[in-house]
């Protein structure tokens, strides 16, 4: 057996980094960005008022002076005339700057008759103008390398006037179910089968982290089905199996996909759940066997499917993805194996974060995991720890779970 961050590293760094393409802004979001998105123009592109108002020369604006109104200057429609002493150009909020303001006098500070304004509060020079480039200037990169992209990273890039950003190219991700147990939601299901939950809850997940899945037919415990289930993957990115990876008699995945050319990199990771984990490679398809415990495979995908997601693509990330939290009840010492426990949280009038993990941790069970928040990270032989001591864990609700 290995230890975590050993397969996690050996899985990452043997990944290949997928090409590019470029997609249109109402497809980029969640996508990773595989160029820097560089403005295309300055914003704004000119000075303009951020106010309703007047633009003014802001020594004109003593308390009781008196303006004559010149024109107006609506948003969009820029003037040619030019504001002089005593004079003034009716602005909106976005309209051009004229040449000759230094100000906006905005339209509470002032009383207007026909065509002439007086001043109540004088206004400052500068006030209430948005120099051009306040926001970004034209060549700046808005969006960096590598980013997973957000609706404010999409509209940055709209305001910097980029309607194509180039991303990294979806991995293409096939899911193999196992097993002779194995039923389909919504199946029949005879004594003895099992409802194959597991690809569904892969496909989500992937689907979710910006991945296509592929789900495959689901394979026979006989060496036939598996190798020909496994024989036509070169447009896949990744296969990922579930089930068959551990030591019984029908745990047929590595012996079967051996004789289809699996060159095996490491099997066994001194975690709970997850310990048959398999990772190797078929011809140039990099292939990682899951358990087939449903709970098993969604703790292998957090912890190693989704990075191996993110170095397909390239992604630029920053920590581990976990964070502190209080104990909310005593936990046992753990033994040689790294534990990743389903539990709860709760924050308290102090806004402590409290971690609850459930009394039974099966790793078949499916509503405790649907349940939690969290995985609550017990290292290997951690010491028994008690309510209220520190603990880390990784949360769920970030938008790839
Ligand atoms: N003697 C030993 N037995 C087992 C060991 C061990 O070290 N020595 N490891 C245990 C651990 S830990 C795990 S995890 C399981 C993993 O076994 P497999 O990967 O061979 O998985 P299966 O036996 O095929 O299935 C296990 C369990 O999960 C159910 N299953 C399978 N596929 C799905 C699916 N797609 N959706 C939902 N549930 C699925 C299957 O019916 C079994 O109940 O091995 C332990 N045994
Ligand atoms: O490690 Mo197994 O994955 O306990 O269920």
């Amino acid at each position: 057996m290995i230890e975590v961050s050993e397969a996690l590293q050996r899985i990452v760094s043997a990944l290949p980094v997928l090409g590019t393409e470029t997609v249109s802004l109402l497809e980029a979001c969640g996508r990773i960005s595989a160029a820097p998105v560089v403005a295309r123009l300055s914003n704004p592109p000119a000075d303009v008022s951020s106010m309703d108002g007047y633009a003014v020369q802001a020594a004109d604006t003593t308390r009781g002076a008196q303006l004559d109104i010149i024109g107006e200057i609506p948003a969009g429609h820029p003037s040619d005339r030019s504001v002089t002493p005593g004079t003034c150009l009716r602005i909106f909020t976005g309209s051009v700057m004229p040449e000759g303001a230094d100000a906006v006098l905005i339209q509470e500070n002032t009383t207007r008759e026909s065509d002439r304004i007086t001043v109540t509060e004088p206004v400052s020079q500068g006030r209430f103008i948005r120099p051009k480039g306040l926001d970004f200037a034209s060549g700046q990169v808005v969006v960096p390398v590598g980013k997973r992209l957000s609706a404010r990273d999409v509209g940055v890039a709209a305001s910097a006037n980029c309607p194509w950003i180039t991303v990294r190219r979806r991995p293409r991700v096939a899911i193999l179910s196992t097993g002779d147990e194995i039923v389909l939601p919504g199946d029949a299901v005879p004594a003895g089968a099992i409802v194959g939950s597991a690809a569904f809850m892969l496909a989500a997940l992937l689907r979710k982290a910006g991945a296509e899945p592929v789900i495959l037919p689901v394979a026979r415990d006989t060496m036939d089905s598996l190798t020909t289930s496994t024989s036509q993957l070169d447009t896949v990115d990744l296969l990922l199996t579930i089930g068959g990876a551990s030591v019984g008699d029908y745990d047929l995945v590595k012996k079967a996909l051996g004789e289809s050319g699996l060159v095996t990199d490491f099997w066994k990771i001194a975690m709970r759940p997850g310990k048959p984990l398999m990772f190797g490679r078929m011809g140039r398809t990099p292939v990682i066997g899951l358990p087939g415990n449903p709970v098993a495979v969604f703790v292998c995908s957090t912890v190693f499917v989704l990075p191996a997601l993110r170095a397909m693509c390239a992604e630029v990330v920053t920590g581990d993805g976990t964070e502190p939290a209080r104990l909310a009840s005593d936990v046992s010492a753990n033994d040689q194996r790294f534990d990743y426990l389903r539990a709860t949280l709760s924050r308290d009038e102090d806004g402590t974060l409290w971690a609850t993990p459930f009394s039974r941790q099966d790793s078949s069970m499916m509503a405790p995991l649907s349940a939690c928040d969290a995985l609550l990270l017990r290292e290997r032989f951690a010491p028994e720890a008690k309510r209220g001591e520190m603990c880390r864990i990784v949360r769920f609700g970030g938008g790839i779970d």
